[in-house]
């Protein structure tokens, strides 16, 4: 897909910070602003230490984790920005995975009602799918991105170096934002998901597989950027699944969040099958791959009537019903499927004696 049809430039480079620089001039001295966290800013920002000198950058650095993509630490980046004289011309430069990129943009889209910002993620989740297409947001109320906005970065600066210090949860995790791109719009990237191997990672190869996961998510974006309809797509997996990330962090076994739309994918894929004639052979083949890469979070019966709750807040519920984005094969997604509650206490009963 050409960039002239998205709304962010993307750009893959092997040198983050000459981009930047770039950037950086087309705003004035002192009005540019970095956002990072404290893993990110230990292991990758000496690489932009030039770069944040040269240009008289101000930074802040916020802590780690899930737990922290909060209201608190959106205060916490406009009070830094208001406190360092931001105004509406400003540019923030937000660096680190999907958590601070989600965090930041959403601080930076509503600062001032809006200022540029530019995304450098630093996971394989935040580049293949979490930087790119202007979700922004911040847990609230125990519920996944509660709270947020579309706003999309100017641009998405996209370098696979910073994918060699991440350890190996983490790249599974993004991984299964990869799956689920594949299982909505292309057998092809699904193929080559499957043959790779992902107990000795070939780095190299991995730019063009990031590549082809990017191009299906712009594909949604463009064509439906605030979600209004098939940009549900890319949302498989995540009814079941944000349920399943939000009971993790009450019960204080947090998961990560693409083990959590691994997991919800397999819920989805039953549902699929009984609703959405998906082969069922086919949607057992996939779980049984899923299981292996993803093990299994433990749920019982009595945890079914909080995970329906959890459901019901999903963002593409409507009129009091639970809409899932199915399959009927992959490829082939159908979205605003609503779904019984007495199906999906089958499907998380089948999830839980898997
Ligand atoms: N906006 C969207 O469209 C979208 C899409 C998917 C996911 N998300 C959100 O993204 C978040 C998950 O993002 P994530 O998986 O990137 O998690 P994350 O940002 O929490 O990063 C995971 C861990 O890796 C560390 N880290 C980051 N970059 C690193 C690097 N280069 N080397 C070593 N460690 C590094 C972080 O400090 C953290 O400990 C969730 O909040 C999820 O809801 C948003
Ligand atoms: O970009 C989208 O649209 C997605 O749904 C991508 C998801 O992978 C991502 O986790 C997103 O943040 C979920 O959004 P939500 O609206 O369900 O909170
Ligand atoms: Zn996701």
């Amino acid at each position: 897909m050409e960039n002239s049809k998205v709304y962010s430039k993307i750009i893959y480079t092997d040198s983050p910070e000459i981009e930047l620089t770039d950037w950086a001039a087309g705003y004035d001295k002192g009005k540019v602003f970095l956002v990072t966290e404290e893993n990110v800013d230990k292991l990758w920002l000496p690489k932009f230490s030039k770069f944040i000198e040269f240009q008289s950058i101000k930074k802040i650095v916020l802590p780690a984790g899930e737990s922290n993509k909060k209201l608190e630490s959106v205060i916490k980046i406009w009070e830094f920005l208001s406190k360092n004289g931001a105004d509406r011309k400003s540019l923030v430069i937000n660096i680190g995975g999907g958590m601070l990129t989600d965090l930041a943009g959403f601080a930076a889209s509503t600062f001032k009602r809006g200022v540029d910002f530019i995304n450098v993620p630093t996971t394989l989740l935040s580049q293949v799918d979490a930087s790119v297409g202007g979700k922004t947001g911040i847990n609230f109320n125990g519920l996944k991105n509660e709270i947020g906005t579309f706003k999309n970065p100017v641009a998405v600066i996209i370098n696979t170096d910073f994918l060699e210090t991440i350890d190996h949860p983490n790249f599974l995790s993004g991984f299964a934002e990869m799956i689920k791109h594949g299982l909505i719009k292309s057998t092809d990237h699904l193929d080559e998901l499957k043959g790779f191997n992902l107990n000795d990672i070939d780095y190299k190869s991995l730019l063009q597989i990031i590549q082809h996961s990017v191009d299906i998510k712009e594909y949604f974006v463009f064509n439906d950027p605030t979600e209004k309809n098939i940009r549900k797509a890319l949302n498989l997996g995540h009814t079941a699944g944000h349920a399943f990330e939000s009971l993790a962090m009450e019960q204080n076994r947090p998961v990560l969040h693409g083990f959590a739309v691994a997991w919800g994918m397999i819920v989805e894929l039953f549902l699929s099958v009984k609703n959405c004639e998906l082969d069922e052979t086919y949607s057992n083949e996939l779980t049984q791959w899923l299981l292996k890469i993803y093990g299994k979070f433990e749920i019982n019966e009595s945890d079914f009537d909080r995970l329906f709750e959890l459901m019901t807040h999903d963002k593409k519920n409507e009129s009091g019903r639970i809409n899932f984005t199915l399959i009927s094969e992959p490829g082939k997604m159908k979205i605003n499927h609503n779904c019984e509650k007495e199906l999906i206490f089958d499907a998380l009963k089948y999830y839980s004696e898997l």
